[in-house]
């Protein structure tokens, strides 16, 4: 299993939402972050304020999926984020050493 984490630009989330359940991911976890990458000396415009080099809004994204699945996972996410401005965001890919479902108990593949 692989965690695959996006930060991304917050107007981008239901873009890549839709791309991720259309690519058959069954399951995602968002929170709202803060943080800066290489922008920094430059200015990012969000909801019509302007951030320098400070913390810019993101939205973090959290998938767990097979590890066949990961390549093509990280494909989908970049296509749907991607704006081709500076800030557009990063992708990671951790391994995940053990997955349960809390309900049924079930592990690793079948509780994806
Ligand atoms: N090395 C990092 N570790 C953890 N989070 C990061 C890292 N780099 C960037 N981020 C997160 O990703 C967000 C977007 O990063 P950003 O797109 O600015 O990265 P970048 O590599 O500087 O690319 P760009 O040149 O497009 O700005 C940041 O606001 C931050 O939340």
């Amino acid at each position: 299993m692989k965690l695959i984490t996006a930060v991304i630009k917050p107007f981008k989330l239901d873009d890549v939402k839709d791309a991720l359940k259309a690519a058959g991911v069954a399951g995602m976890t968002v929170t709202e972050v803060r943080g800066f990458g290489r922008q920094g000396g430059h200015t990012e415009t969000y909801r019509g304020a302007e951030y320098k080099i400070d913390f810019v809004p993101k939205m973090s994204i959290e998938v767990v999926v097979d590890d066949a699945a990961a390549d093509a996972t990280v494909d989908t996410i970049i296509q749907a984020a991607a704006t081709g401005k500076i800030g557009d965001g990063k992708v990671w890919v951790t391994d995940v050493s053990r997955l349960v479902r809390i309900r049924t108990g079930e592990e690793g593949g079948d509780a994806v």
